[in-house]
């Protein structure tokens, strides 16, 4: 069976309920995109149908995406697959059930080379998992500096049932060795030169033998979500499982299992998915090797919350005092339980609790994988009272939220309360109420509204931009057009190929061709914005110093 005859294939019946309360999944919402957004068209990844409501977060490749707020948690407990969060590093291999192989071998007894039909006939569970990016809410973060990461909205999380063999049963088949005979950790991976970084151009990374052969951690080689194979931007044919962790952990188009002394050597085990402490950027990480430090590494997802209703830019009449519902999610890590959920409307002196919808039952070990949803019912009266809304969650281990953020470079695990501004508001009528302002959201408001961080953060950029850039501009002497480095938008079109590629940011003009093969994020994201105006999806991907590497590649400016 061919990707496309497996992507295609009808739902093999709704999975094992085990877990769930029957009443709440609306399985009629499960179905999966069926189309070819034109935003692929010209990418390497032409041939995967996606949802057309996602947000896409990296521009048209590679994907990364979430879903709005209001759909993703209007879709129930189980996420559609089609609105389930996705993080690509590079194009989509394509892979088929037939000829693909998974090695398991290192410090084990017996090697395996396992086929897709023989993975399946090993006994299998599904369960509900939340898989979460561990980069959730950092838009927040960079509004306050830009890490090294590109922007998500709170929506970088989702739940769906996943069906796979326990890892533990695999590593027992293959005679997997003993801590006393030196075996440590279980290393795993991609496909190779999947990615423009690292030895082998792969992505992986590993987690310790002891977690892998705790059956009480679920850790699946999954292949099969909500009932259905995987998607290709899910990992087809298999992935990596690992309820509890970040979804950087979760090694999609699984390939290689290897049990050794040591942790991973692969380049994203170390380069990605770490916290490092708030002084140390991206030079300072390199320079004093920050990347290797045992401590810095992250897995379990730490406490979180953050509210759907109101919406950003939602707005309340107060012609009547009316009971309104505060909403949202939460979850936490380590199969930990959420046990309470909080809002305050003044300013954190006091807190009221919010009633937590759980639809899930803990595993046999007692432990729990997936979101919350809580509301909170207040009156629109009260929101006279206050000017913002605060949001923050606690599990059974006693973590709770902080109230502000700590920076980190990678702009990972963002926490923080969760905190809505509410503003007086007059419609055209002159009926008063509130507007309701998230402080990051990725799409804009109804009203053309930003969030209220990245207000205060343009605010900051516009005082920077006054005092440096806009001097400097006005210094230049303008150049008529024609002359030698100004360009019009009709030569800089004609550059889209290997040969030669520029783009235009900003209103310059660089030549981007020259880093095609070391770009991080691959040739093929400079290509297809070849000829093009990249403004927009270059600032919100890029950290600092990828705006700093720029000027090496500028040649001239754009005429008017
Ligand atoms: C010569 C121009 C460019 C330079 C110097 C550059 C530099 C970089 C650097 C240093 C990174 C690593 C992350 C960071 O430090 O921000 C990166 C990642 C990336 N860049 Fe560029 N870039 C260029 C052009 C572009 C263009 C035009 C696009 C498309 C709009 C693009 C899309 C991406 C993507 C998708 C990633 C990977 C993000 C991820 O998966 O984390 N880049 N680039």
């Amino acid at each position: 069976m061919g990707v496309s005859a497996l992507v295609a294939e009808e739902v093999q019946g709704a999975p094992a309920q085990a877990h769930l309360d029957k009443t709440t999944a609306d399985w009629g919402l499960h179905r999966l995109a069926d189309g070819i957004d034109q935003k692929d068209a010209d990418t390497p990844d032409n041939w995967i149908p996606r949802h057309p409501k996602i947000l896409r977060l990296t521009g048209r490749h590679p994907l990364n995406c979430e879903s709005p707020l209001d759909l993703l948690l209007g879709a129930g407990f189980v996420t559609p697959v089609s609105l389930h969060l996705v993080r690509n590093h590079g194009a989509v291999p394509k892979l088929d059930w037939k000829t693909h192989r998974i090695e398991v071998g290192g410090l084990v007894n017996n090697p395996v080379s396992m086929s897709m039909d023989e993975l399946v006939k090993f006994p299998s569970i599904t369960i509900p998992v939340t898989v979460t990016c561990a980069g959730n809410r950092r838009k927040e973060e960079n509004m306050i500096k830009k890490s090294i990461g590109f922007n998500w909205g709170p929506g970088s999380t989702s739940c769906t049932y996943w069906t796979g063999v326990r890892l533990c049963d695999i590593l027992k088949h293959a005679g997997v060795k003993s801590p006393d005979q030196g075996a440590h950790f279980v290393c795993y991976r991609g496909p190779k030169g999947e990615l423009p970084k690292g030895e082998d151009g792969s992505y992986g990374t590993s987690v310790t033998l002891a977690a892998a052969m705790d059956p009480s951690n679920d850790i699946l080689l999954a292949y099969k979500q909500n009932g259905r194979w995987l998607t290709p931007d899910h990992g087809f044919p298999v992935r990596m499982l690992i309820p509890g962790y970040i979804g950087g952990r979760m090694v999609k188009w699984l390939s290689e299992i290897t049990v050794t002394k040591e942790e991973s050597n692969n380049f994203y085990h170390y380069h990605d998915n770490r916290v490092l402490p708030p002084h140390v950027d991206a030079e300072l990480a390199k320079e004093e090797g920050w990347w290797f430090k045992p401590d810095y590494i992250i897995n379990e997802l730490n406490i979180q919350s953050a509210a759907a209703r109101p919406a950003h830019d939602e707005v309340v009449s107060l012609k009547h005092n009316k009971p309104y519902k505060i909403k949202g999610y939460s979850f936490t890590g380590g199969g930990r339980k959420v046990i309470r959920v909080e809002v305050s409307l003044d300013d954190g002196s006091s807190w009221r609790q919010a009633t937590i919808h759980r639809f899930e039952k803990p595993n046999p070990y007692g432990k729990y994988w997936c979101w919350v949803f809580w509301d909170l019912t207040v009156e629109t009266f009260d929101f006279t009272r206050c000017k913002e809304i605060l949001v923050r969650a606690w599990d059974s281990s006693q973590n709770g939220q902080p109230a502000v953020i700590t920076w980190n470079v990678m702009g990972m695990m963002n926490n923080c309360y969760f905190r809505i501004k509410i503003h007086p508001h007059t419609d055209a009528s002159g009926n008063i109420g509130f507007r309701f302002q998230h402080p990051a959201p990725i799409e804009l408001g109804k009203l053309g509204n930003m969030g209220w961080r990245e207000e205060e953060h343009l605010r900051d950029e516009a005082i920077k931009t006054v005092t440096t850039e806009v001097a400097a501009v006005q210094a230049a002497a303008p150049k008529p057009p024609g002359s030698k480095n100004v360009y019009t938008m009709e030569e800089v079109s004609k550059h889209t190929t290997e040969e030669s590629c520029w783009f235009i940011h900003n209103g310059k003009v660089y030549d981007g061709t020259s880093f095609l093969d070391d770009h991080p994020g691959g040739g093929d994201s400079i290509l297809i914005n070849g000829g093009l105006d990249a403004t927009e999806e270059f600032d919100s991907i890029h950290s600092t110093k990828a705006k700093e590497m720029l000027k090496d590649y500028y040649i001239g400016d754009l005429q008017g």
